[in-house]
C-alpha cells in the first residue's frame, strides 16, 4: 500500500459542520431552518437506511426534514401530487425523491415536476443544462463531493487528465463537466470503450462510476494517479467499490475507500445544496467556499 487515504468520511463531517455554523447564521437571520424533504417510495431495506442517515444528517446540521413515506403501490399522480405540494411550500427549501422508484412510476416525468430551484439532487434537465452552459444552480450530490475530494487531495486540476469511467446523468456526465470547469483534459470511458485499462492509464485523475464490483485494476493505473472510487456494491454482505482497492492502492498516489469515501460526501453535500437553496430564496449570501 502506498496511496494516501482520502478520508471522505471526515471531510464531510468538516463540510457538514462548516454549513451547521452558516445555518445558525441563517437562522438568526430570517427566522426560519432550511428544510428538506425526502421522499421515499416503497420499502426497500437499503433505499430507507440512505433516508434515515439523510434525516439525521439534516438535523445535525440545524434544518429541518420533512420525511414522506409512501406505500410501494402508490401512483404516479399521487406522487406527483405530493411533489406539487412540496413545491409550493415555503418551509421546503430542497426536495429530494428517493431512486430507484418503483416499475409504475416513470422517474423522468417525477424528476421533471420538481421545482428546480429546489432540486438539490441536481437531476431536473433544467439544472443538467445549468450545469453545462456554466450557469448557477443545483450540481448531482455525488459529483460534487467528488469534486470536493480532488481539490482537496491534489489542489489546483488544471491541466490534469481525467478519464471518468461512466455515463450516467447522475454521476459519469456531470463529473466530467465539472473536471472540464476546474480545467482538466476529460475523457468519459463506458462499456463500448477500446482498450479501457490503456485509455484509464493516461490519467492523473480516475473516476469509477460504472456498478461493477472491483472492475478497475492497480495494472490499469499510472503511478501516483488520485483513485475517486463512486461504486457502492453489495458483494456477500460486504460493500465493495467499482475499484480493486488491494491492488490500485498499491500504485495510485491517493484513493478513497469505500465505505468511507465517496458515500458520505454525497450526503453532506445534499445538506450543502439544501442550505443553499434556502440562502438563494432569502437573499442570505453564504460562504463561496462552501
Ligand atoms: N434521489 C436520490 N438521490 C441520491 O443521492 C440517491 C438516491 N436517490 N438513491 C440511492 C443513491 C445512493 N446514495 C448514497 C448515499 C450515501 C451513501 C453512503 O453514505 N454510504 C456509506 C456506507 C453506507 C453503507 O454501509 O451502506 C459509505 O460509502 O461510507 C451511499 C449511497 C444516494 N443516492
Amino acid at each position: 500500500m502506498t496511496a494516501a487515504l482520502i478520508d471522505g468520511k471526515a471531510a464531510a463531517a468538516a463540510l457538514r459542520e462548516k454549513v451547521a455554523v452558516e445555518v445558525a447564521r441563517f437562522r438568526e437571520a430570517t427566522g426560519r431552518a432550511p428544510g428538506l424533504a425526502v421522499v421515499l417510495v416503497g420499502e426497500d431495506p437499503a433505499s430507507a437506511v440512505y433516508v434515515r442517515s439523510k434525516g439525521k444528517a439534516t438535523r445535525e446540521a440545524g434544518m429541518e426534514s420533512f420525511e414522506h413515506k409512501l406505500p410501494a403501490t402508490t401512483s404516479q399522480d399521487d406522487l406527483l401530487t405530493l411533489v406539487d405540494q412540496l413545491n409550493a411550500d415555503p418551509s421546503v427549501d430542497g426536495i429530494l425523491v428517493q431512486l430507484p422508484l418503483p416499475p409504475q412510476i416513470d422517474e423522468r416525468v417525477v424528476i421533471t415536476r420538481i421545482d428546480p430551484d429546489k432540486d438539490v439532487d441536481g437531476f431536473h434537465p433544467v439544472n443538467a443544462g445549468r450545469l453545462a452552459t456554466g450557469l448557477p444552480g443545483f450540481v448531482p450530490c455525488t459529483p460534487l463531493g467528488c469534486l470536493m475530494l480532488l481539490r482537496q487531495t491534489l489542489g489546483e486540476l488544471s491541466g490534469k487528465s481525467a478519464v471518468v469511467i461512466g455515463r450516467s446523468n447522475i454521476v459519469g456526465k456531470p463529473m466530467a463537466l465539472l473536471l472540464l470547469g476546474d480545467s482538466c483534459t476529460v475523457t468519459i470511458a463506458h462499456s463500448r470503450t477500446r482498450d479501457l485499462p490503456d485509455v484509464v492509464r493516461q490519467a492523473d485523475i480516475v473516476v469509477a462510476a460504472v456498478g461493477r464490483p472491483e472492475m478497475v485494476k492497480g495494472d490499469w493505473l499510472k503511478p501516483g494517479a488520485t483513485v475517486i472510487d463512486v461504486g457502492i456494491n453489495r458483494v456477500e454482505g460486504s460493500l465493495v467499490g467499482d475499484v480493486d482497492f488491494a491492488s490500485a492502492s498499491a500504485v495510485a498516489g491517493a484513493i478513497t475507500p469505500v465505505p468511507g469515501g465517496v458515500g458520505p460526501m454525497t450526503i453532506a453535500c445534499l445538506i450543502r445544496n439544501t442550505f443553499v437553496s434556502a440562502c438563494r430564496t432569502e437573499g442570505v449570501t453564504f460562504d463561496s467556499a462552501l
